[in-house]
């Protein structure tokens, strides 16, 4: 192997690192001198943490030599065809259209188009913001208050079981089971063995309801979509839609999710961009782009390289494990000029939250009407923001994540 040897003795693959909050200039140190970074696992094989925003692109746009199929390894840093898509070891679940190749990859997440359209979104637009708004009027201004509980939780989730057109009140249950499918590193949302068997078991209850329901009587929500699907000739299984749906239900909100409690932190931190963002209705759509890019809600994505290969300079072997760390390449002073500066005008923002090439996220379109909503109405109530205590992180080296945030939002006078 030619490895490049941990000098700083850095390990991303460690949940405390990021539990503590993101070393963004320990991470900058490391991408300018060995871009492609060779991390030690202490139960594996180690694997690269590409880091500069160029190499992430082009490893990203090249499924054939970097993998994503579970056959390899699978989208996590942990192997899937070993742990499980969950890490959890005992699950028997079928394989996300997330931990495949094309080109069945692009088969099964064309079935998600008609259901995430711009007509839809459309329609659906009036509906996301009433939500926004009730949820927001019942902020109390100038007192602490827990926004991850009472916004950031609610309001994506709110959404999905729209998007789903499962019961409104639903939302509460996939909160518990998507935090502990995520959680696996985290006490609180993982808290046992037996805890996970639990919520796996209730949550596919849950889909095999729902899986029966659609195919009984199908509709245009996207679990219809995934549950009467037929890849080359065969009706969808049921392990095939439970996959599937774990992959919608996590990316559709603890991202935005995510987005919106990183992204009160930064207007907290910096009073100017929140004026500058509640002043300039025209500049929100690229405010939430720099939300996304400063915020980095998912922190990496895996890949297993398929043949000897190079990546930047750097050798890489077959079966190399191959981690593109967004939240490195988001802040890549290459690219980005004053990366560590937020600032809500910067112009045409070409990040990589959302991820890129042949797996670019799918729910971009709705994150980002959802992230400009939300933050429009907290807008037209409050002046700024101020925090009441330091926030609970998650112990996580995939989510950006917050458990609580108790913020002051300052009413308008
Ligand atoms: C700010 C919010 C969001 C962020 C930061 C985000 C981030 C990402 C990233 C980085 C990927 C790329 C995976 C890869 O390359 O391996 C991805 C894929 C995906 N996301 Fe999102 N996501 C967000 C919102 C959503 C929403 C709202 C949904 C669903 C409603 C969603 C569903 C998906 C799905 C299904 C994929 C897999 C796409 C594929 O494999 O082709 N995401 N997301």
């Amino acid at each position: 192997m030619s490895a490049v040897s941990i000098k700083s003795g850095f390990d991303f693959k460690d949940p405390d690192i990021w539990q503590r909050g993101v070393p963004h200039d320990q991470i900058a140190d490391i991408r300018r001198n060995t871009p492609v970074y060779w991390n030690e696992e202490a139960n594996g094989p180690g694997f690269w943490a590409v880091l500069r925003f160029e190499d992430i692109h082009e490893v990203s746009r090249n499924p054939s030599v970097f993998s994503s199929a579970t056959a390899n390894g699978g989208h996590r840093i942990f192997n899937e065809n070993e742990v499980g898509l969950t890490g959890a070891g005992s699950e028997e679940l079928g394989i996300p259209f997330i931990s495949m190749d094309p080109p069945v990859h692009q088969k099964r997440r064309l079935l998600l188009v008609p259901g995430l359209s711009s007509a839809r979104l459309k329609e659906m637009t009036g509906r996301i913001e009433a939500r926004a708004r009730t949820l927001i009027e019942a902020i109390p201004a100038d007192e602490p208050f827990d926004w991850v509980e009472s916004v950031s939780a609610p309001y994506p989730l709110m959404t999905l079981v729209e998007l789903l057109n499962v019961a409104p009140e639903d939302w509460k249950k996939l909160y518990h089971w998507t935090n502990a499918f995520i959680g696996e590193d985290d006490p609180e949302f993982r808290a046992s063995p037996e805890d996970m068997t639990a919520r796996l078991g209730e949550f596919g209850a849950y889909m095999s309801w729902l899986y029966e329901a659609r195919r009984r009587d199908p509709g245009a929500d996207i679990a219809s979509a995934l549950a009467n699907a037929e890849t080359d000739g065969k009706p969808a299984s049921f392990q095939q839609f439970v996959a599937d749906m774990i992959l919608v239900t996590v990316g559709g909100n603890e991202t935005v999710r995510n987005s919106i409690s990183n992204g009160l932190i930064a207007f907290a931190d910096h009073p100017d961009q929140w004026r500058a963002f509640c002043e300039n209705p025209d500049i929100r759509a690229g405010a939430v782009q720099e939300i996304v890019r400063y915020v980095s809600p998912v922190l990496h994505m895996r890949r297993t390289a398929t043949e000897d290969t190079r990546i930047g300079g750097t050798k890489i072997r077959k079966g190399d494990k191959v981690v593109l760390w967004y939240v490195s390449g988001n802040r890549d002073e290459t690219v980005f000029e004053a990366p560590d500066t937020f600032d809500v005008r910067r112009a045409n923002v070409r990040h990589l939250g959302f991820g890129t090439g042949q797996h670019v996220c799918i729910g971009q379109r709705v994150a980002e009407l959802q992230l400009r909503i939300i933050f429009s109405e907290m807008a037209r109530r409050f002046s700024g923001f101020e925090l009441a205590e330091a926030p609970q992180r998650l112990r996580s080296n995939f989510i950006n994540g917050l458990k609580s945030l108790m913020l002051v939002a300052k009413g308008r006078t």
